[in-house]
């Protein structure tokens, strides 16, 4: 096991406290420091023994830390890494949960001290929820972890944040930081994007009477759009990070329902049927039923 003297989140949400509490079960650090911006979310956290001890001053949280992991929305990420760099001490090593990958990479690893190791990390697992109260002992267990180290990346850091993400329980798999960005454009951002869309689209329409129509629905609308409660600063934060890959996955889902729209418009019966037997078949590859 991979136990650290001390550990300090840097932003104590559903993904920060949430770790706390894993670290804290496991073991895996005698000491468990929380940096933030909100004293009384740090309070909190302490009080319900998920942290030893809060801070909003960043020097403070990360001085004596052998493990920093860097849990705020995407957009603060580099920032918080630039304040903490002059006060990390030798053989630190440091990793973040943050949903997009290249633009960390290209503007954190310029910054990196010697004797500094950042090894970016992204544990897929989470939920539309946020914050301290969301956060549970269980959210990380058994879920993949991508690990996009670079060439300058020391192989020795790799290897012990390796072992730390599989430590809270996670399958640790190692991607390119760029296709990373690609292959999470396409299987979440865009999802999401779709659901706060469709959201929008139904959400506005109403009854003759005025009354909103979404109450009137089936349980579809329910499952399709359950991402769309997600936080709208994290979000906001994702997309514009990942915007080139986003923004080709919007054009790609257009062409998609555009081809559904004119198959609907033309009468297309058997091209109809084609596209949503097509969706049938990628979806038995997503829940496992190929047949
Ligand atoms: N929510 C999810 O399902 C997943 C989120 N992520 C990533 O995890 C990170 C955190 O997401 P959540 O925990 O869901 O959000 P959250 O909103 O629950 O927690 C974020 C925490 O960061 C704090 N924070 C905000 N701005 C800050 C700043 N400038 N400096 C320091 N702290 C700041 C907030 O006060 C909050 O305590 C994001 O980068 C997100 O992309 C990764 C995987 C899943
Ligand atoms: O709630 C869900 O289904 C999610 O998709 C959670 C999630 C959100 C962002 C990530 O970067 C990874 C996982």
């Amino acid at each position: 096991m991979n136990a650290f003297k001390q550990m300090t989140i840097i932003g104590v949400g559903l993904l920060g406290a949430s770790l706390a509490k894993v670290c804290r079960e496991r073991k895996l650090a005698e000491r468990i420091v929380g940096f933030g911006r909100n004293a009384e979310n740090l309070q909190r956290a302490e009080q319900q023994n998920v942290i030893d001890h809060g801070t909003t001053v960043i020097e403070d949280a990360v001085a004596e830390s052998d493990l920093v992991v860097l849990c705020s929305p995407v957009g603060t990420i580099a920032e918080r890494f630039r304040e903490m760099a002059p006060h990390l001490k030798a053989g630190c090593l440091v990793t973040d949960v943050g949903s997009v990958k290249a633009p960390l990479v290209r503007d954190i690893e310029p910054m990196v001290p010697d004797a500094v190791h950042y090894v970016p990390a992204h544990p897929i697992a989470g939920a539309e929820q946020s914050g301290l109260d969301a956060a549970t002992v269980d959210l990380y267990e058994g879920a993949r972890c991508i690990v996009t180290p670079t060439s300058q990346t020391n192989p020795q850091a790799v290897e012990r944040i390796h072992a730390f993400w599989q430590d809270v329980g996670m399958r640790v798999q190692v991607l390119d930081a760029a296709e990373h960005d690609f292959i999470y454009g396409a299987v979440s951002h865009l999802p999401h994007v779709v659901a706060f869309a469709l959201m929008n689209t139904v959400g506005q329409l109403k009854t003759r009477e005025q009354e909103d129509i979404v109450h009137l629905s089936a349980g579809g609308l329910r499952d399709i759009t359950r991402i769309a409660s997600s936080d709208p600063v994290m979000w906001r934060d994702i997309c514009l990070a990942n915007k080139t890959h986003v923004l080709d996955l919007i054009d790609r889902f257009q062409d998609a329902l555009g081809e559904i729209k004119q198959r609907i418009e033309q009468d297309d019966a058997a091209g109809l049927k084609e596209s949503f037997k097509n969706a049938n078949g990628h979806r038995g590859k997503l829940v496992g039923n190929n047949s």
